[in-house]
């Protein structure tokens, strides 16, 4: 199953099969201060799966990922058109309480970035801060036990997370999101400051996570995204009538499509490495 992003009869089709998508993108397209930085966009991403974003520098990876937790809310002059619907819902109505919506679809950046808390606190903070009514001990050790972190941490609540390695603290923050109790994990070159060692339990986590959540993942690295993607997307750019680069996605396949068979040749070229 795939679809390049013209809309043709086929890709409709295929789109239409996929029903149990969490978002349904219906051609987004991001302005950054005027600039479209970002083509119409059309995707589905499916349910507690994992999807990579691949694609050279510059080709709107980061640009879409921030559209499902409307975290481009937050870049003065950036602009979003089109509907983006989680869950049956467009996103950019109105009406959406976008801070409640990033407690539903959380989002793991490139840098580690733990509160300069103990590690117990920065668990805690989040849902404390929203409320939480249940025990927050439990609450902890589950989601530093999700985060496959527990054991390396347990005898050390108190110490401060940002004392931790890099590949703990990443861990930490993801641990931290899922304290919160999300459907959707953003996760923005995870391990992109991480060892290999790192890389490879963080990868291990996100395919035990599937189980749970969706993750759309954008990563430079295109093993990583044969390793733990169910499906991928490849992102270009082209240049705009004024001589600018724009983004658009190309090709969304699964990723043994992706990376065996693909049915662009701009995707056939970035993969073999022709590009990029
Ligand atoms: N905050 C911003 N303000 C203005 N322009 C931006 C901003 N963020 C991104 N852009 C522009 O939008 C386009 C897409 O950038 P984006 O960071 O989404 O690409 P990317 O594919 O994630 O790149 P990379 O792989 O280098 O991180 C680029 O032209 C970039 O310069």
């Amino acid at each position: 199953m795939s679809y390049s992003n013209s809309r043709s009869q086929s890709d409709s089709a295929t789109l239409n099969q996929q029903d149990n998508s969490v978002f349904n993108v219906e051609g987004v397209k991001v302005y950054y201060s005027g600039f479209l930085a970002l083509l119409d966009v059309y995707i589905k991403i499916p349910e507690k799966q994992i999807v990579a974003f691949i694609g050279p520098s510059g080709c709107g990876k980061s640009t879409l990922l921030r559209c499902f937790n409307r975290m481009n809310d937050l870049i003065p002059g950036a602009k979003v058109e089109g509907r983006l619907n989680y869950r049956g819902r467009n996103i950019y109505d109105p009406k959406i309480n976008a801070v409640k919506l990033r407690r539903q679809v959380g989002m793991v950046f490139q840098r580690p970035n733990p509160f300069p808390k103990s590690i117990y606190e920065n668990i805690a903070f989040g849902p404390r801060s929203n409320g939480y009514k249940g025990n927050i001990d439990e609450l902890v050790e589950d989601s530093l036990r999700r985060a496959a972190i527990w054991d390396e941490v347990k005898d050390k609540l108190k110490h401060k997370g940002t004392a931790l390695s890099g590949g703990q603290q990443q861990r930490l923050c993801i641990a931290r999101a899922i304290a919160m109790k999300p459907d959707v994990l953003l996760m923005d070159e995870p391990c992109s400051a991480l060892d290999p060692i790192s890389t490879r339990q963080v990868e291990e986590l996100c395919l035990e996570l599937k189980q749970q959540y969706t993750i759309i993942m954008v990563t430079h690295n295109m093993q990583q995204a044969s390793r733990v993607a169910d499906w991928t997307a490849f992102f270009n750019t082209e240049i705009d009538e004024y001589g600018k680069r724009r983004g658009k996605l190309v090709e969304f396949s699964s990723t043994q499509q992706m990376f065996t068979s693909p049915q662009t040749r701009e995707a056939e070229e970035y993969i073999s490495g022709r590009f990029g």
